[in-house]
């Protein structure tokens, strides 16, 4: 379905001596569940970021159903159907949760009634009950399930999850991985990346990143 091909990225301002991605090659079929380990500034992010259609890669390209993820916001397939949750939980502080779930699909062009729907995701991660509710509200757990949800409203084929579970404890790390298995047993194939050893055995493969190159374990 996704096929990374030899994808290399060079920062103009970078730190090292070695690019931040290095030749990488990356096949994700529709059942997979892979993480992406390695240290920190190794290209974790930068690997997502491309994948997501946010980068262009300086050398290699990212295909998806056979068709090359263009860099850019109104990139329809980025939009469509890959979702990625970035580190952090970037939810709108000012809107409700049923608007924060919304916003991604006005920013894809998209303006039917997606309240049915919302509900839907919102049952999928256990929170029903909060669509009127701020996100000041909810615990960081919580929120990072609210982020989860918002990326499934338009039931994407790839879902990116870079650190899902940082900064939460086990039993919410859990809830939360547990989630990623539901998911992607219904049809939805998901690539996360952490720094996280506890979660790994929830996922069907694993791959090491090291200054760049990629390796599977
Ligand atoms: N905009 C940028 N300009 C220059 N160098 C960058 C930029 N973004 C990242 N880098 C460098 O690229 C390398 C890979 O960074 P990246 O954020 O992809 O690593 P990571 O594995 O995701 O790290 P972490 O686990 O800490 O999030 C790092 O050495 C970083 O310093």
């Amino acid at each position: 379905m996704l096929e990374v091909r030899k994808i290399s990225k060079y920062y103009k301002y970078s730190v090292n001596a070695y690019p931040a991605l290095n030749q990488v090659e990356l096949t994700i079929n529709e059942q997979d569940f892979a993480a992406v380990t390695g240290p920190s500034g190794s290209g974790k992010s930068t690997l997502f970021h491309t994948i997501a259609g946010l980068l262009k890669p300086s050398e290699g390209s990212v295909v998806l159903n056979g068709i090359e993820i263009v860099s850019g916001a109104k990139s329809p397939i980025r939009t469509k159907e890959i979702s990625f949750i970035m580190q952090g939980q970037n939810l709108l502080s000012n809107f409700t949760i049923e608007d924060n779930l919304y916003f991604p699909l006005y920013l894809a062009g998209l303006r039917g009634n997606y309240y049915q729907r919302a509900v839907e995701v919102l049952t999928m991660v256990g929170l029903e009950n909060v669509l009127f509710s701020y996100p000041s509200r909810l615990s960081g757990g919580e929120l990072r399930r609210i982020a989860i949800a918002r990326a499934l409203m338009l039931k994407p084929k790839l879902l990116l999850a870079d650190e899902p579970t940082s900064n939460l404890d086990t039993e919410n790390a859990f809830k939360v991985m547990e989630l990623f298995q539901n998911i992607n047993e219904e049809g939805t194939a998901v690539l996360i990346s952490t720094h996280d050893e506890k979660v790994l055995p929830f996922c069907k493969s694993i791959y090491h990143m090291e200054k760049g190159k990629l390796v599977l374990m």
